[in-house]
C-alpha cells in the first residue's frame, strides 16, 4: 500500500498541512513499485531529505503502457467528443488553481525556487496552459483537399494513442503543463516521468486527475530515475511518441532509443547558450534589468539563459557597471526562499552545485576574469552567487558549454555583422535576447540569429500561443501554441472515390 508524505507549511501564503501520496499513479490508481525502489527527496535550501517517494521501473512503466492503451481503445480519443476533453482540462485548471498555494509551497520546497515566482511564474503559468489547451480541444481541424468531381480527399488529425513524457527538474509543474495539457487536447493517453528530483508537485497534480473525472490510465504519473523509466519509455514498443525537455545528452539517448525500437515519434527540448545583444542604441536602463533577470531568474537554471552577453562598446563601461550591481544585489537577497524579500535560492542539487562550481573553476583555469561572484553563498544546501565573468576567450568552456547556473560572461563587441557572428558561434540555437531601439536593427538582427526564439527588448518573456523550441542542437519540434497540437497528432489522409469507374 502506498505510503504518504505530510508536511506543515507556514509560510506568507499557505499555512497548513500537505498530505500528498508518494506511490505511482497508474490506471487511476496509487500503487507501489513492482520492485519497490524509494528514492530520496531532499530540500535544496538545507540539504537535508525531505521524505521518500516511489521509483518505478520497466515493469511499472508496462503497466502504465497498458493501462494507457486500455484506456485510448476505450474512453478516448475519438471516442470521447473533444469538447469533453476541454472540459476536463478546464476542471484540472479550476483544481489546480483551488490549491495554488499548496502547489507554490510544495515546488517551493522541492526546488528552493523563491515563493513568489513559484506561485505567480510556475504553477500560475501552467494553469494559463491547461486553459490555453482546454480550449484548443474541440478546435482540433483535418482539411478537404478539392482536386476533381469525382474525388473527396481530406485530412484528420489523429492522436499518436500512448505518449511518453519525460521532464526535468527546472520547472516541474511548468513543463508537466507544457506536455499533458496539449496531448490529453488532441486525444493522447499519457505516461509521464517527473525528474527523480522534484516529483512532489507531480503527485500532487495526479491526485487531481481523478477528481477532475479522466478515466482510468488516460494520465499515469510514473516517477523514477531517468536510466531505468525514462529509457524504458523510451524504448517502449507500446509508446508511439515521445516527448523529452533536458540535457542535449540524454536528447540524443532518447532519439538512438527511438531509432533502435520502433522509430517512435521523437519531440526534444535541449539545451542552449543563448545571447544576450545590446547595442548602443539601446534603452540601457532598461536591457540591464532584462539581461540581468534574463540570466539569474531561476537562478540560471533555465534552458534560455541569456548566458552569453555580448555588449557594444559605446554602453560596455556603463552596462558592466550596473549589470554586476543587479549581480551584486541578487546575491545579497540570497536566502531562504520561502522568506519574503529573498530573490535568489540554490542550485537544485548537489551534482548541479558541483557542476556550476567546476565550471566557475574552469573559468579561472582558463584565465577569463571573475568580475562578480565565484563562489558559493553560505554553508547550508546549494546556494552559489551571481556571477559575471569578464576577459573572456571564444574557446573557453565558459562561453561554449550550457553551465545551467548563475553563471554569465560579457563580452565586448564593435559592429552588427561581428555579433551576429559570435551570436551564432555555437552548437546550440534556442532563444537570444536583443537591445536595441532601432527597429531596422531589431529585425535584421532577429531574422540572422539562429535561434527557435527571439525576444526583442525582453528576455526570457514566455507566451503559452507562441511556439518554443530550438535550431540545431537545442532541440526537434516546437511546444507551445497550436504548434504542439502538430507535434500530437499524425495527419490521416482519406481518398474517397465518387466516380472513377474501372
Ligand atoms: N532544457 C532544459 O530545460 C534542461 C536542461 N538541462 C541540462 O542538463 C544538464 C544535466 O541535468 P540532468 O538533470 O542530468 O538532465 P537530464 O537530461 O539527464 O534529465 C532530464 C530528465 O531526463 C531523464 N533522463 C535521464 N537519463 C535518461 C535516459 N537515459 N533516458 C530517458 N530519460 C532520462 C531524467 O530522469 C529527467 O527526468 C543540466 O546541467 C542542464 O545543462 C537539465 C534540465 C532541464
Ligand atoms: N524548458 C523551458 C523553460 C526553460 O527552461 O527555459
Amino acid at each position: 500500500m502506498p505510503g504518504t508524505f505530510t508536511h506543515t507549511f507556514d509560510t506568507p501564503t499557505f499555512k497548513g498541512t500537505s498530505t500528498i501520496n508518494t506511490g505511482l499513479f497508474i490506471g487511476g490508481q496509487w500503487v507501489d513499485p513492482v520492485e519497490s525502489e524509494f528514492i530520496d527527496v531532499i530540500n535544496p535550501a538545507t540539504g537535508k531529505v525531505i521524505t521518500k517517494v516511489a521509483g518505478g521501473s520497466k515493469a511499472d512503466v508496462d503497466k502504465a503502457v497498458e493501462a494507457a492503451k486500455k484506456a485510448y481503445k476505450t474512453a478516448w480519443g475519438f471516442k470521447v467528443h473533444g469538447r469533453v476533453r476541454g472540459q476536463l482540462l478546464s476542471k484540472l485548471a479550476d483544481l489546480i488553481e483551488q490549491n495554488l498555494d499548496e502547489f507554490a509551497a510544495l515546488e517551493t520546497l522541492n526546488t528552493g525556487k523563491v515563493l513568489a515566482n513559484a506561485k505567480n511564474m510556475d504553477i500560475g503559468s501552467s494553469i494559463q496552459v491547461f486553459r490555453y489547451y482546454a480550449g484548443w480541444a474541440d478546435k482540433i481541424q483535418g482539411k478537404t483537399i478539392q482536386t476533381d468531381e469525382n474525388k473527396l480527399a481530406y485530412t484528420r488529425n489523429e492522436p499518436y494513442g500512448v505518449v511518453g513524457q519525460i521532464i526535468p527538474w527546472n520547472f516541474p509543474m511548468g513543463m508537466l503543463s507544457w506536455k499533458i495539457a496539449p496531448a490529453i487536447a488532441t486525444g493522447n493517453t499519457i505516461v509521464l516521468k517527473p525528474s527523480e528530483i522534484t516529483p512532489l508537485t507531480a503527485l500532487k497534480f495526479a491526485s487531481l486527475i481523478n477528481e477532475a473525472g479522466f478515466p482510468p490510465g488516460v494520465i499515469n504519473i510514473v516517477n523514477g530515475y531517468g536510466s531505468t523509466v525514462g529509457q524504458a519509455i523510451s524504448e517502449h514498443h507500446g509508446i508511439e511518441k515521445v516527448a523529452f525537455t533536458g540535457s542535449t545528452l540524454t536528447g540524443r539517448r532518447i532519439l538512438k532509443a527511438s531509432a533502435e525500437t520502433n522509430l517512435k515519434d521523437v519531440t526534444l527540448e535541449l539545451g542552449g547558450k543563448s545571447p544576450t545583444i545590446i547595442f548602443d542604441d539601446a534603452n540601457v536602463e532598461q536591457a540591464i534589468k532584462w539581461a540581468a533577470g534574463g540570466l539569474f531568474f531561476n537562478m540560471g537554471q533555465m534552458c534560455t539563459a541569456g548566458s552569453r552577453v555580448f555588449v557594444q562598446e559605446g554602453v560596455y563601461d556603463k552596462f558592466l557597471e550596473h549589470f554586476t550591481a543587479a549581480a551584486k544585489a541578487m546575491g545579497e537577497s540570497a536566502g531562504d526562499p520561502f522568506a519574503p524579500g529573498t530573490g535568489h535560492g540554490p542550485q537544485i542539487s548537489q551534482t548541479q552545485f558541483d557542476r556550476v562550481m567546476a565550471y566557475i573553476d574552469s573559468g579561472k583555469q582558463d584565465g577569463a576574469t571573475v568580475h562578480i561572484g565565484g563562489v558559493r553563498h553560505g554553508d547550508e544546501g546549494y546556494f552559489i552567487k551571481p556571477t559575471v565573468f569578464t576577459g573572456v576567450r571564444p574557446d573557453m568552456k565558459i562561453v561554449r558549454e550550457e553551465i545551467f547556473g548563475p553563471v554569465g560572461v560579457v563580452i565586448k563587441f564593435k559592429t552588427e555583422e561581428e555579433v551576429i557572428q559570435l551570436a551564432n558561434d555555437t552548437i546550440y540555437g534556442l532563444a537570444s535576447h536583443i537591445f536595441t531601439e532601432n527597429a531596422s536593427r531589431a529585425l535584421r538582427v532577429a531574422h540572422a540569429i539562429e535561434s527557435g526564439s527571439v525576444w526583442v527588448n525582453c528576455a526570457n518573456a514566455f507566451e503559452v500561443g507562441v511556439p518554443f523550441g530550438g535550431y540545431k542542437q537545442s532541440g526537434i519540434g516546437r511546444e507551445l501554441g497550436e504548434w504542439a497540437l502538430e507535434t500530437y497528432t499524425q495527419i490521416k489522409a482519406v481518398h474517397v472515390n465518387i466516380g472513377v469507374k474501372l
